[in-house]
């Protein structure tokens, strides 16, 4: 597992944000052979979405041959509500690329039959030829997607009861009332994330710092989901500096000795 420490949430958004767009530009989709990404919510990837977006307006990048798959979705809100995922989807990302609508699959909070939903999803994924990239975030708690402490490593897409610490962690879009807070959600697995090609997952501020220590200096254990990371064979964490802030001295010097190469590029992007 791959730790890049950036000194700040900017130079880590542009990293990841360069990163992905050279794996797509190096894939070189064509629409019989879409490059297949994951993508998440929250505010962690808004600074990756705004450098993505920058990209695709200079004419650098296109996600015309991009099929995407989000990671989760609250059940019972509109699609249009502005706390919805879809909602939240279009408004920092969708909107501004070149992605075709048929390309963008996001799980539908409001089917009629959630459980073959998730199904569909799973299947729909592998009828694609699976996901090449994952991008994510956590949750303080350590959580993936909405795959809160102790879902199976194993799982896959499915219905989860959101815990009281997500919803109160989430009541700040939800006017600071947790009653107005959905309390399950569709989420994919921590199984659907691993079976991707490459998973990077963005970890950023000191709210995360506890959850940062968990993954990076103790074992793979079900009450911090993200931490089965350290099983995957091209996993990688991207954080800033706040984040660090519980590792030890030794662990940060490590990381950013065997990395610094890598750090300094601040990669160009080369498509
Ligand atoms: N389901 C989402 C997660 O996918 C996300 O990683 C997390 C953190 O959000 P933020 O990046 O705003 O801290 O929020 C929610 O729980």
């Amino acid at each position: 597992m791959r730790i890049l420490i950036h000194e700040n949430y900017q130079q880590l958004s542009k990293w990841t944000a360069y990163h992905i767009a050279n794996k797509i530009a190096a894939f070189n989709p064509t629409p019989e052979k879409p490059f297949v990404l994951g993508l998440p919510t929250g505010s962690s990837p808004v600074g990756v979405y705004t450098e993505l977006i920058e990209l695709v307006k200079q004419g650098r990048l296109s996600f015309q041959n991009v099929v995407t798959f989000n990671m989760d979705e609250y059940v019972g809100i509109p699609e249009d509500h502005p706390q919805s995922y879809h909602y939240f989807m279009d408004k920092h990302l969708f909107n501004h690329i070149d992605i075709p609508r048929e390309n963008i699959n996001i799980l539908n909070g409001n089917a009629p039959d959630l459980e073959k939903e998730c199904e569909d999803y799973e299947k729909k994924i592998e009828s694609v030829g699976g996901i090449h990239l994952f991008m994510g975030g956590i949750g303080p708690d350590g959580h993936i997607a909405f795959n809160e402490p102790g879902s199976s490593l194993k799982s896959k897409t499915r219905i989860k009861t959101l815990t009281y610490d997500t919803i109160l962690a989430n009541s700040r879009f939800f006017d600071n009332d947790v009653k107005k807070v959905p309390k399950t959600a569709l989420t994919v697995g921590v199984d659907t994330v691993m079976q991707a090609d490459e998973v990077v997952i963005i970890i950023n501020g000191y709210n995360k710092a506890r959850a940062l220590q968990k993954v990076v200096e103790e074992g793979i254990n079900h009450m911090w989901t993200v931490s089965v990371l350290q099983l995957h064979p091209k996993g990688m964490i991207v954080c800033d500096e706040d984040a660090t802030l519980e590792l030890k001295v030794g662990t940060v010097k490590y990381y950013k000795d065997i990395e610094k190469e890598e750090l300094k590029k601040i990669p160009e992007f080369k498509g």
